[in-house]
């Protein structure tokens, strides 16, 4: 269950994203003639003339630009000498693999399926094509991947189409920007996300966490007694075809209604478990918590569901959406990939206007924020939320005036959190209920740990656990470490090569003829997939059972492991300066809103033989084999606990 995808954009996508610049102005000229400003030419524009639609021509224009790149590119590899000349290499299969390169192959599977088999076979560095034939490099070696991302991490940026479509959308926060830019706003990011910072946010978190398992229980008491009454309307019905002299409640002898009860095979419906979307329910209470962390702002999902709000919808609205997309549309998102729309980017397309109207939800509530806080009339709970402590750091005296944020800079990292932290977590949350359910001991386990700490708590009279003792629990520990490790949220991400550099690996690999190679010369502009869950998933690091759920591994780490050099061990969170800022965030909401899940409910599989798949949705949720057409959910059966 891995993935070819980033959490900024298809890793297919980007395939064009090192194309180079020469392109740029006569496919601008193409495009303006076809269809994008017309009134230029003082003409009404040839897609006019056609009659083709904006969407037509902007396909039909890509299509061209990326069949004339593929065979350059096809020319170039064949005639000069490519980087990668001697290595093994994947074959690219099917009639349309000149210009799709092995990308048809890579959407076969669950997300990621074939790159860890890529991996197995050639190794940690591995060169497939992708659009328009361009040669990809496909990361998990660990030197590799720790030079990429943490010793050079700044010579190896995001794809400049990728970032600055992004950054139309979700404005300029430390997700999109590079370099210089990046590092400040780093700085001033930072402190909202120490200990202390998240020690105070903690609080927050036990509040939802319950207010979820209580909406869990009443929404399964709910649907208990709705079908209580129809079993009432049925035993009504069935007693009025027996003997149509019963015709209400009163007049059905308790024998009739045994018998009834009997025959109808009814069971005691409380010890019979809902069928629930743990996923659906994730989603809202981690999108409350990030509302309210964010700017104190509260969303009420769990209560209002996700169309109650204006926030909530259109980040509901823009997910499902992407679960959604037809090939024309994915076509258009890989086309515009191409750097050769910058400066005309956002292009109208589906996506986008979704997108964007999350990040004009999100600048509406913000700016009323700010407002607030300018005239001094903010509620005082707002003192500690990230807004604030954001403020705060940006004008503390330390903070030299050049080193500021603007005022779009900080509503950028208001969008970025509400994405980056909102998604991530509830994928995790999903993955690890269901990792719970298919091993039913590990789960007790777990919760006879928590339910234990929560009973010495208790007697000391206090509520909730904090910061250093739930954080101190050894089983939830290797629950979250475990999970993390083998169902990443974000599967891979993808960086280019700023300029020509030497790439070393850890472990050498196989060339063509036999020959090893332990370093790879990179030119400038050369795409890059960093896939943190081929790394969490190797076998030759993990052991031959890295595929599987197995908590105790992290008492144990194999030696290859331990010596990777990636913080942490695991991938899941990045590593390097542009690591996940709100790691310590996501680990304790997620320990929060686990441990009190697992405290009132059991979890077992869904009944029946339902097999879940993955899919990529911006981060990688479940979905149900065979009923790809519902979307992404994940249905436990959950029993409330005494
Ligand atoms: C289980 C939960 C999470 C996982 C697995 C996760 C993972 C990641 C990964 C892999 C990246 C790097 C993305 C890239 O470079 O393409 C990232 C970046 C980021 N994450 Fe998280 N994340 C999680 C939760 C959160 C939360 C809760 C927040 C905020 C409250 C957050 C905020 C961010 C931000 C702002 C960045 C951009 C950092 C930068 O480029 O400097 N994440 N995250």
């Amino acid at each position: 269950m891995c993935a070819n995808r980033s959490i900024i954009t298809p890793d297919s996508m980007s395939a064009v994203d090192s194309l180079s610049g020469y392109f740029a102005a006569g496919y601008r000229t193409a495009m303006s003639t076809f269809s994008m400003s017309p009134n230029r030419l003082g003409d009404k524009g040839i897609v006019h003339h056609l009659q083709l639609s904006p969407l037509v021509s902007f396909l039909l224009i890509g299509f061209i630009t990326v069949s004339i790149v593929a065979l350059s590119n096809l020319a170039f590899q064949m005639t000069f000498m490519s980087t990668f000349k001697n290595w093994q290499r994947p074959k690219a299969q099917g009639k349309w693999s000149w210009i799709m390169g092995n990308l048809i192959q890579m959407q076969k599977g669950n997300p990621g399926d074939i790159q860890m088999e890529w991996t197995e076979k050639f190794g940690g560095a591995v060169i497939y094509r992708g659009l328009a034939g361009n040669e990809r490099l496909l990361l998990s070696d660990p030197r590799a991947l720790m030079y990429v991302l943490h010793q050079r991490c700044y010579a190896f940026p995001k794809p400049s189409g990728a970032r600055s479509a992004l950054s139309n959308l979700l404005g300029e926060g430390v997700l999109t920007t590079e370099g210089d830019v990046h590092k400040r706003q780093r700085k001033i990011v930072n402190p909202t996300f120490t200990q202390s910072a998240i020690r105070d946010f903690l609080p927050l978190f036990w509040r939802h966490s319950r207010a979820l398992a209580k909406h869990l229980q009443t929404s399964m008491e709910e649907e208990r007694n709705a079908k209580m009454q129809n079993k009432t309307q049925e035993r009504l019905s069935m007693a009025h075809e027996l003997s149509p002299a019963y015709i209400n409640d009163e007049t059905i002898n308790q024998n009739d209604v045994k018998l009834l009860d009997d025959k109808m095979k009814m069971n005691d419906q409380a010890t019979v478990p809902s069928i629930v979307d743990v996923l659906h329910w994730t989603s809202r209470t981690t999108l409350d918590v990030i509302g309210e962390s964010a700017f104190s702002y509260k969303l009420n999902s769990l209560q209002r569901g996700e169309n109650g709000d204006v926030i909530a919808d259109s980040f509901n609205k823009m997910m499902t959406h992407v679960g959604q997309l037809t090939l024309l549309e994915r076509a258009q998102l890989h086309f515009e990939q191409f750097s050769i729309f910058d400066g005309i980017r956002p292009l109208p397309t589906s996506f986008n206007k979704r997108a964007r109207a999350c990040y004009d939800a999100v600048e509406s509530v913000a700016q009323k924020m700010l407002k607030e806080r300018r005239e001094g009339t903010a509620p005082p709970e707002t003192e500690k939320d990230v807004l604030e402590r954001v403020l705060r750091a940006n004008e503390d005296s330390s903070v030299k005036q050049s080193q500021r944020l603007m005022p779009h800079e900080i509503m950028g990292q208001l969008t970025t959190l509400i994405l980056a932290g909102h998604e991530t977590t509830s994928t995790a949350l999903t993955w690890v209920l269901y990792e719970l359910a298919m091993h039913p001991s590990i789960q007790e386990s777990v919760r006879k740990e928590i339910l234990e700490a929560q009973q010495i708590n208790e007697q000391e009279g206090k509520e909730d656990l904090s910061y250093e003792e739930l954080h101190a629990l050894p089983m939830l520990n290797n629950v979250t470490n475990e999970v993390m490790r083998l169902n990443p949220p974000v599967h891979s991400t993808n960086r280019e090569a700023a300029e020509d550099d030497i790439i070393p690996l850890k472990y050498p690999i196989k060339g063509e003829h036999g020959q090893t190679i332990d370093q790879i010369p990179v030119r400038k502009g050369q795409a890059i997939i960093v896939h943190i869950a081929t790394y969490n998933r190797r076998k030759d690091l993990w052991g031959p059972d890295a595929d599987q759920f197995r908590p105790d591994r992290w008492e144990n780490l194999p030696s290859k492991v331990l010596q990777s050099g990636v913080p942490g061990h695991s991938l899941s969170f990045l590593a390097g300066p542009r690591n996940c800022v709100g790691q310590k965030f996501a680990l304790t909401e997620f320990k929060a809103i686990l441990s009190t899940l697992l405290a009132a409910f059991s979890f077992a599989p869904p009944p029946g033989t339902t097999k879940i798949d993955s899919k990529q949705v911006i981060v990688t949720r479940p979905r149900i084999r065979g009923m790809e057409s519902q979307g992404t959910q994940m249905p436990l059966c959950v029993t409330p606990l005494q």
